[in-house]
């Protein structure tokens, strides 16, 4: 019988880090982190720049050290990283040495080692294939774009099958074509495979495209995820339909009020009444975390779309 809990295939309880500060007492950047994943569900975080997304991330990715709470993935705590979780993080520091299909085989090597070398390779060839490189198979990366590089990327850390994937801003240097391109290159393979997925990202759009809930951290020190959204969009998913969906912009709008919120100093998101802007324009379900107060001496992002 499994140990997992399928509605808790990834369980973040009391997540908490601070970085040493050589001058002064320890900086508490993420304080209090609670977050369940559905085993499948797609998860973005948003949030103002530094308020450390990238470190929550980090921290299930076994990369960076937690100072406190736990996460659990599949039922099993994890302590450190490991083949379970891959991770693209925005540059994919690709082995210059080697070609694409080389470099998707280093880690496919690792995590099937009983397999034929045939079977590797075709292991290698179909997720190159999955992220549009069928041609571009024996190609170094000083010869592919950014881009393409990006879906070396992609394919590199898909080919291991991982039970979650956790996806750094990694579309953060590409132009926006290539961004769209890519994003649909992940969806699709999402739809296919259904991977457990975190997605960092500063875009409110891609926030919404990607994922079937979007988490809402507060602005640093001491974050913590402020509001949950439920996504009512359907997989597989389309983008024309996601757009022309009747609740897109009411639900975008409450993403942009949420960072606005996090934007204004002193602000503890609530109404006189008690009740949180980001619910206002909303008709699906969100699911309200405690609130605290949360001192933010460290803001740094006027509100865009994009924060
Ligand atoms: N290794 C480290 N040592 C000390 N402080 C760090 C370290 N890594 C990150 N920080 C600090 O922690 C805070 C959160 O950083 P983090 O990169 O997690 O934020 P983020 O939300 O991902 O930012 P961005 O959106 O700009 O990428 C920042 O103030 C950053 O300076």
């Amino acid at each position: 019988m499994s140990n997992t809990n399928d509605n808790r295939y990834v369980e973040i309880f009391n997540l908490t880090k601070a970085y040493p500060n050589p001058y002064a007492d320890d900086v508490v950047v993420v304080d209090g982190f609670d977050l369940i994943m559905r085993k499948g569900e797609v998860v973005s975080v948003i949030g103002h720049s530094g308020c450390g997304k990238s470190t929550v991330l980090t921290m299930v990715a076994g990369l960076n050290e937690t100072s406190g709470g736990s996460i659990a993935v599949a039922g099993r705590e994890i302590s450190g990283p490991g083949p379970d979780r891959a991770v693209v993080f925005q540059s994919p520091c690709l082995l210059p040495w080697l070609t694409s299909l080389e470099n998707v085989l280093l880690g496919v090597d690792q995590v099937y080692p009983h397999g034929t070398k045939a079977e590797r390779r075709q292991i290698c060839e179909h997720y190159l294939a999955a992220v549009g490189l069928a041609d571009s198979m024996n190609k170094y990366p000083r010869e592919m774009s950014g881009g393409m590089q990006q879906r070396v990327g992609i394919a590199r850390a898909i080919a291991l099958k991982p039970r979650m994937l956790l996806l750094d801003e990694p579309f953060g240097r590409l132009d926006s074509l290539t961004r769209m391109d890519l994003q649909d290159v992940i969806i699709d393979i999402l739809n296919r495979e259904r991977i457990t997925t975190m997605i960092i990202t500063h875009d409110v759009d891609e926030a919404i495209y990607m994922s079937d809930r979007v988490c809402m951290m507060t602005s640093g020190p001491a974050a913590k995820v402020g509001q949950l959204l439920d996504l009512p969009f359907e997989r597989p998913r389309v983008r024309s339909e996601v757009l022309e969906h009747p609740m897109y912009y009411d639900l975008r709008g409450s993403l942009v009020s949420f960072l606005e919120q996090q934007d204004h100093s002193g602000d503890d998101s609530s109404n006189d009444d008690g009740t949180m802007h980001v619910f206002q324009a909303m008709t699906t379900t969100t699911h309200e975390l405690p609130a605290r107060e949360i001192a933010r001496e460290n803001k740094e992002t006027p509100l865009a779309a994009a924060v």
